[in-house]
């Protein structure tokens, strides 16, 4: 009932022409797939480029961040109605290393979860705890605190449509990926927090994903989970072969 999302994050990876050239072969590679939604999020400067290079495709197009506002004098910043204008159906928002390097907090990512949905964008909003609260046995009060600041004031509708992607911080990048059971109980978890907050039905909607290192070996296992209806992925999303085979993980998952 809840199509699986897999967004592959590039970072700050890929130029212009690499990032063109890596979606023309992603496009002949998944040209057959069904039953698996598919998205790209590339640097803001191949946005464009990539958007012209997808339309007509089943692979839709995601950016990284943005700001909340829709223009004004806010150097360096890029708006929700730059991105929409453009093509971009995602928006990557809160995630860790925004939250890390560039001082992001869910106040925040609040403001721009309400920017996007208002501009018909799909947030895709991280939530993770670091590897100190998850052994301090924090995971559930911190998750429950990120999801409760940063999706506050929404409708169950808001939150319906929009989708959260679980990734731990210790996971990211490390490839160090959490047990399938582990993700599993902690995406179960944001769901029965997103119920309280939203109604059983939004909680019954919402997709949640999982992040972190994710890669072909691991994914059929990861998605295969009950509450993990896709992955964020980072590192294994920048060659189209094993971005490519986590997607079809993801048909048999
Ligand atoms: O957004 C993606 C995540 O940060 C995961 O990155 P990774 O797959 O390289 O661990």
């Amino acid at each position: 009932m809840r199509i699986p999302l897999l967004a592959g994050n590039w970072k700050m990876y890929k130029t212009v022409a690499e990032a063109v050239e890596f979606v023309r072969r992603l496009k002949e590679a998944l040209s057959g797939v069904r039953g698996v939604e598919v998205a790209v999020c590339p640097p803001f400067t191949a946005l464009y480029a990539v958007a012209r290079e997808l339309a007509g495709s089943n692979i839709a197009l995601g950016a990284q961040n943005m700001y909340w506002v829709e223009e004004g004098a806010y150097t360096g910043e890029v708006s929700p109605v730059m991105l929409k204008e453009i093509g971009c159906r995602y928006v990557i928002l809160g995630h860790s290393e925004r939250r890390q390097y560039f001082g992001e907090n869910d106040e925040n990512v609040n403001a721009k979860v309400k920017a996007a949905l208002k501009h018909g964008l799909v947030p895709i909003v991280c939530v993770g705890e670091r590897l100190e609260e998850r052994e301090a046995g924090h995971t559930e009060e911190v998750i429950a605190g990120q999801v409760r600041r940063s999706l506050a004031g929404l409708s169950g509708t808001e939150l319906a449509g929009l989708v959260v992607a679980y990734e731990p911080v210790w996971a990211i990048g490390t490839g160090r990926t959490a047990l399938p059971e582990d993700a599993q109980q902690v995406n179960a978890f944001i769901r029965h927090l997103l119920a309280g907050m939203g109604g059983r039905e939004a909680a019954r909607q919402v997709r949640i994903q999982y992040g972190g290192s994710v890669k072909p070996e691991n994914a059929a296992e990861l998605l295969g989970q009950p509450d993990i209806d896709g992955a964020l992925v980072g590192g294994a999303s920048l060659k189209v072969d094993s971005f490519a085979a986590i997607v079809r993980a993801a048909l048999r998952g």
